[in-house]
């Protein structure tokens, strides 16, 4: 073919360079969305965005160096998908609280699978609206009051199935709970779907979840709901019965390939349907899991390191509860426990960011906010922000002292998110962690041993913050 008269190129070579130089004008357009709304940002890798800042670095320090940089609002980019970072308090509460109606819904970055659709997480408009209200009860102090520990009350609290993660760490709910969520972004599919958005359409399924440990969580609550259907006993109190008792409630099951009308009122009509309850199950599942276990391992460790510390609340634990066990109601009574429990959040809050999408063209202070754009908050970046704390580095639970409290600035502490749509568990999660805390309190001091490492390293590729290479602490019995 021959170039402007000048030389000639055989063909095949000339397409490949139009479809090279349409490629790059396509990620030029697509990267130069921020410039567009004239928000600061680092220059993008065309196709990849930041992500090889966040392969590299991890999600919390690569938004604490962004956040340094570029300030409280600044745009990054998932492949060519943008995201607006924001750790400004007072834009924050607009998002989550004040405009809440115009940022009900996460944004579907990368969309999983069809059927994680159906979970609370992930779930849209009224769709959301329905399932959180169906299942919030699951978490009403009543409920609270009947659980134990962090895998068998989940189990317990949500399938209604015994695990005993205390003293068989084999149990298969255990490993698959582990395998399922160690999420794997170095996918292709994902990484297609992350380069180029429009493709989702097509791409249906991108399993970065476990598929084995996946099908292990289905197949287990399967096995429970045809139990209960069985049994027809009333006899269970957990959030999988409840999500039963949902479309029992209204008689009128809804077959799951129905197009259901996205009404609200419609929603409650046809109940749950089979796929709702299996992917809200697995979800919770996953959702509370190593969150709660994380907080509990990091508390423990904070604790170890930190023995006046810890001296002063096994103190509390004793004139409080003396040799009573902790229950529901005694462990929240529990002052400086609190103060200890929010100062892990603060320095290893399990949660690195929260995720809202605009479902309308509006503004955030004053910040012009596309249909669509997914705004992002770094969790981390607040919680170390020398202009709301100060030594961030230090672990101090007097900064949440009832004296100081009032003094936090809102919206700089955020480990259960904020507004309506904030952490369905956090008071089971609460719980649980003061339960086992003041449990390990009245009977052993924890210790470091040789092995801790101090500081822990912190595994910088997972979405959930925890050791890289483990946590080893010593008990010593009391
Ligand atoms: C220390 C433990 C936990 C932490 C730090 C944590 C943190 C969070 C955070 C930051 C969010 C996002 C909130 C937002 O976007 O504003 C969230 C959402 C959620 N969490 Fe938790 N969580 C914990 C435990 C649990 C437990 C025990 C459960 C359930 C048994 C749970 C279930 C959920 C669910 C279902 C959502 C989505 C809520 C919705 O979209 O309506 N979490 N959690």
């Amino acid at each position: 073919m021959e170039v402007l008269g000048l030389f000639s190129v055989p063909t095949w070579l000339m397409v490949i360079l139009v479809v090279i130089a349409l490629l790059l004008m396509y990620t030029i357009h697509k990267q130069l969305y921020f410039k567009r709304l004239e928000i600061p940002g680092p220059t993008p890798i065309p196709f990849l965005g930041h992500i090889h800042h966040l392969i590299r670095k991890g999600v919390p320090d690569m938004d604490m160096e962004m956040t340094r940089k570029y300030g409280n609002c600044y745009g990054t980019f998932f492949g060519n998908i943008p995201q607006l970072m924001v750790t400004d308090p007072e834009m924050i509460k607009q998002m989550l609280v004040k405009q809440f109606s115009e940022f009900t819904d996460r944004p579907k970055t990368i969309r999983i699978t069809k059927f994680f659709d159906s979970a609370i997480t992930v779930a849209q408009g009224d769709h959301w609206k329905f399932l959180r209200s169906t299942l919030s009860p699951t978490f009403s102090s009543n409920k609270m009051r009947n659980v134990t520990f962090t895998m068998d009350a989940i189990c317990c609290t949500g399938f209604g199935l015994q695990v005993d993660s205390q003293s068989n760490p084999d149990d298969p709910f255990i490993k698959n709970a582990k395998k399922a969520l160690n999420i794997s972004v170095g996918n292709v599919k994902f990484l297609l779907a992350a380069m180029f958005p429009e493709l989702q359409t097509f791409i249906r399924e991108i399993p970065i979840l476990d598929q084995e440990a996946v099908d292990f969580f289905i197949q287990a609550t399967k096995s429970a709901l045809a139990e209960r259907r069985e049994a027809k006993s009333g006899s269970y109190r957990d959030f999988l019965q409840l999500m039963i008792n949902a479309h029992k409630e209204e008689g009128t099951y809804a077959d799951d390939d129905e197009e259901n009308d996205l009404r609200f009122d419609a929603y409650k009509k046809r109940g749950m349907t089979d796929t709702e309850v299996l992917a809200n199950a697995i979800i919770f599942f996953l959702a509370a899991f190593d969150t709660t276990s994380n907080l509990l391992t990091f508390a423990s460790y904070c604790l170890a390191t930190n023995p006046d510390i810890q001296d002063r609340l096994r103190t509390e634990i004793n004139e409080e509860l003396g040799v009573s066990k902790p229950t529901y109601d005694n462990v929240f009574n529990l002052t400086y426990l609190d103060m200890t429990v929010n100062e892990t959040l603060r320095m290893y809050s399990p949660a690195q960011r929260l995720s809202r999408m605009a479902v309308l063209d509006t503004t955030l202070c004053g910040v012009k906010i596309p249909k669509g754009l997914d705004v992002s908050v770094s969790v981390q970046s607040l919680h170390y922000d020398t202009k709301y704390w100060e030594n961030p580095q230090k672990f101090d639970p007097e900064r949440f002292s009832p004296d100081n409290k009032d003094r936090i600035h809102p919206f700089t502490f955020l480990p259960f998110g904020g507004g309506p749509r904030n952490c369905i568990g956090m008071r089971l999660a609460l719980m649980e962690t003061k339960m086992a805390i003041a449990a390990l309190l009245q009977n052993f001091r924890i210790l470091t041993s040789p092995e801790t490492e101090i500081p822990p390293k912190i595994d910088k590729r997972r979405g959930i913050t925890r050791p890289l290479n483990g946590m080893y602490l010593r008990l010593e019995a009391l």
